[in-house]
């Protein structure tokens, strides 16, 4: 987007760190605001049965309630939406926003934060967001542990680029 005075904002969700060290990145490199989704009930699970407890939210299709939103989505123009892939889809918190916030006529961009299978992630994003124009989408490897200098400056590009 061309114009000087738009209104940036990055909304994510993150459960280790991931995405939210990405989106921060983003945040900074184009002076957006930044907004991260908190369930009402986050589940400090650790270990094997993480994949057990998030993957049952993602297969039951749970649309987790969120702690209130401190600001409005629907007040910005450049919004970046990232998530971390859990059973090869979005998670919980992102079916949530993406069912009650309406994206209509925004401009957006999709990142995702995975361990080696994004799978449909952002496909099945894109397809929540028809009446958005959807301007760009990124992924990354497990930024915080792998390779995390290199993801900062694609992240950083890439916010800058839409
Ligand atoms: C419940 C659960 C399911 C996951 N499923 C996948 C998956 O399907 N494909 C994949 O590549 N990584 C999967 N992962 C790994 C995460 O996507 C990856 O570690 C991500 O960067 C975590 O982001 P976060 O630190 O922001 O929470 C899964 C992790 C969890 C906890």
């Amino acid at each position: 987007m061309e114009e000087k005075n738009i209104k940036k904002l990055v909304i994510y969700y993150s459960f280790e760190g991931n995405t939210k060290l990405v989106a921060e990145a983003m945040a900074e490199a184009i002076g957006a605001d930044l907004l991260q989704l908190r369930p009402k009930k986050e589940l400090k699970s650790t270990g094997f049965s993480k994949y057990l407890w998030g993957g049952s939210q993602v297969v039951m299709k749970k649309k987790p309630e969120l702690l209130p939103f401190e600001v409005n989505p629907r007040d910005y123009d450049l919004i970046l939406i990232g998530t971390p892939v859990w059973a090869w889809t979005y998670t919980p918190p992102i079916a949530t926003l993406l069912s009650t916030v309406d994206f209509s006529g925004k401009t957006i961009g999709l990142f995702s934060t995975h361990g080696g299978q994004n799978a449909k992630t952002l496909i099945n994003m894109r397809n929540q967001l028809k009446n958005s124009n959807i301007a760009g989408e990124i992924d990354f490897f497990e930024p915080l542990t792998k390779d995390t200098g290199n993801a900062i400056k694609r992240a950083k590009e890439w916010a800058s680029s839409l």
